[in-house]
C-alpha cells in the first residue's frame, strides 16, 4: 500500500540524484520513426517490442481490472462525429486561445513521471519535441529530470507552448513550498494540482511485474524529501486512513496553494461536477477532467462520459481541459466539440520517445495535429471555436 506521492521500490544501487542525467537528448539522426508507424496505435505496438516487461507494466498500466482504462478510449471511438459539407475552409487553422495566449493547437503532453524509463532523452527529450511542434508540456513532480533543466532546455524558443509544472502536495508542506518555488524561478507558467491521487491505486498489473524503478532513474526534483514520519498505529486503526494519509492534502490546501504562489493554479483529476462547483468557486485557472489515464480509482467513468457535465457545471467560468484514451484527432474535435479548451495526451508520447526519442514524440503531436486538421475539415469546421455539440451525431 502507499500513498500517491510515495516512491517505488528501486534498485538498490541506485545513482546519486542527477547523476549521469544528458543535458541533452540522444542525437536525433541516430533515431528514427520506424516505417509502417502511421498512427499512434502503430507508435504503441512498436514500443512494445522496445520497453522490457518492468518499464511495460509501469507506462502501460492501469488500476485493478483496466476497465477505467479501457472505457477512456472506447467512450471517445464510440461518439460519432457527424460531417458537414460544403462549408468554407480557406484559411482555417487549429489555434486556440488558453490562459491568455494563443496556442497554434490545443494537445499538452500530460505529467508522466520516470520518463528515462522510457528513453535516456527523459523529460528533456519530450520538451524539446513540445517546444518544436508548438504544443504545452505538463512536467511531472515525479520527473526523473531537474525541472531546472528540462526549462532551461526549451527557454528561449519563441515557437514553444506553455510549459507547466505538475504539483503532488507533500506531507511536509515546507518542502512542498520550495518546489513550487523552483517551479516558479525555472520559469514554468502554471501549476496543475493533481487531486485524484491521494492513495495510489490497485496496480495490479505491476504487482504481477513486481514493478522497480532501474537504479539510473528516480524521483529526482523530491531529493533531499525526508520520509514521512512513521505513526505508531493502534491496534484497529488503518494503515491508510491512520497513516499514509493523515496530511493528505484538501480543499483548504488549494486556497493554501493559490495564497503561496503567482502562478495560476489548475486542478487535475475533477470527475465529479460538484468538485468541479468547488474549484470553480475557489477560483482555480482551470480544471482538468481525468482519471489519471484510468490508474488510480477502476470503475470510474470515462472522462468522455463525464466531460459534458462538468462543463456544464463550471458554466464558462474556467477552462476545462481534459486527458484519458486520446488517441486520434478525431478525439481531440470530439472533445473540442463537447466544450474541452484543450486536451492532454499520456501514454501515446511515451511510447514515440520510447521508439525514437525527441523525434518519436514529435512525430505523435504531429499525427494528431494532422488528424484533426483532417476531421475539423471533413466536419465543416474552419476554426476550432466551429467545433460545437453539432458536429456530433445524436443518435435517435
Ligand atoms: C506512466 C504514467 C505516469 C503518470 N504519471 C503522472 C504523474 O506523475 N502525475 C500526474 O498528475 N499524472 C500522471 N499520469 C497521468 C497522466 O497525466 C494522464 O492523466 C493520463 O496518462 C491520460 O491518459 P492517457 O495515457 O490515456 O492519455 C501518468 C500516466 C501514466 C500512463
Ligand atoms: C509516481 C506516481 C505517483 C506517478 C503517477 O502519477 C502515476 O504513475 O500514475
Amino acid at each position: 500500500m502507499s500513498a500517491a506521492p510515495g516512491r517505488p521500490k528501486q534498485a538498490r544501487t541506485a545513482a546519486r540524484e542527477g547523476e549521469g542525467i544528458p543535458v541533452v537528448a540522444a542525437p536525433l539522426s541516430v533515431e528514427q520513426i520506424p516505417a509502417g508507424v502511421v498512427t499512434l496505435a502503430d507508435h504503441e505496438a512498436h514500443a512494445r517490442s522496445r520497453l522490457d516487461d518492468n518499464a511495460w507494466a509501469y507506462f502501460s498500466g492501469g488500476a485493478g481490472d483496466e476497465i477505467t482504462l479501457r472505457a477512456n478510449c472506447s467512450a471517445w471511438s464510440e461518439r460519432l462525429l457527424h460531417p458537414r459539407v460544403l462549408q468554407p475552409l480557406a484559411g482555417g487553422h487549429t489555434r486556440i486561445e488558453l490562459l491568455g495566449r494563443t496556442l497554434a493547437h490545443p494537445v499538452f503532453l500530460a505529467p508522466v513521471a520516470y520518463q528515462r524509463m522510457a528513453h535516456a532523452g527523459g523529460e528533456v527529450a519530450s520538451a524539446y519535441a513540445a517546444s518544436a511542434l508548438g504544443a504545452g508540456m505538463v512536467l511531472s513532480t515525479q520527473a526523473s529530470m531537474p525541472l531546472e533543466t528540462v526549462a532551461q532546455a526549451i527557454a528561449g524558443d519563441p515557437q514553444r507552448g506553455p510549459l507547466w509544472f505538475q504539483l503532488y502536495i507533500q506531507p511536509d508542506r515546507g518542502f512542498t513550498r520550495e518546489l513550487v518555488q523552483r517551479a516558479e524561478q525555472a520559469g514554468y507558467e502554471a501549476l496543475v494540482l493533481t487531486v485524484d491521487a491521494p492513495a495510489s491505486g490497485a496496480r495490479d498489473r505491476e504487482r504481477r511485474a513486481n514493478f522497480h524503478l532501474p537504479a539510473h532513474v528516480s524521483a529526482v526534483n523530491l531529493a533531499g524529501l525526508a520520509p514521512p514520519p512513521q505513526v505508531a498505529l493502534q491496534p484497529g486503526q488503518s494503515a491508510l486512513f491512520d497513516g499514509l494519509l493523515v496530511n493528505t492534502p484538501t480543499w483548504d490546501d488549494v486556497a493554501w496553494l493559490q495564497s503561496i504562489t503567482r502562478l495560476p493554479v489548475l486542478l487535475k483529476g475533477i470527475l465529479h461536477p460538484g468538485d468541479a462547483r468547488q474549484a470553480a468557486v475557489l477560483q482555480v485557472a482551470g480544471i482538468i477532467a481525468s482519471n489519471h489515464g484510468g490508474r488510480t480509482l477502476d470503475t470510474a467513468p470515462a472522462t468522455a462520459s463525464v466531460l459534458p457535465r462538468i462543463v456544464q457545471a463550471v458554466a464558462g467560468e474556467l477552462p476545462v481541459l481534459v486527458d484519458g484514451g486520446i488517441r486520434r484527432g478525431t478525439d481531440i474535435l470530439k472533445a473540442m466539440a463537447l466544450g474541452a479548451s484543450a486536451v492532454l495526451v499520456g501514454r501515446p508520447y511515451i511510447h514515440g520517445l520510447a521508439n525514437a526519442g525527441a523525434l518519436g514524440v514529435a512525430h505523435v503531436l504531429r499525427l494528431l495535429r494532422d488528424e484533426l486538421e483532417i476531421a475539423m475539415a471533413l466536419c465543416g469546421c474552419r476554426t476550432l471555436a466551429q467545433a460545437t455539440p453539432e458536429i456530433l451525431f445524436k443518435p435517435d
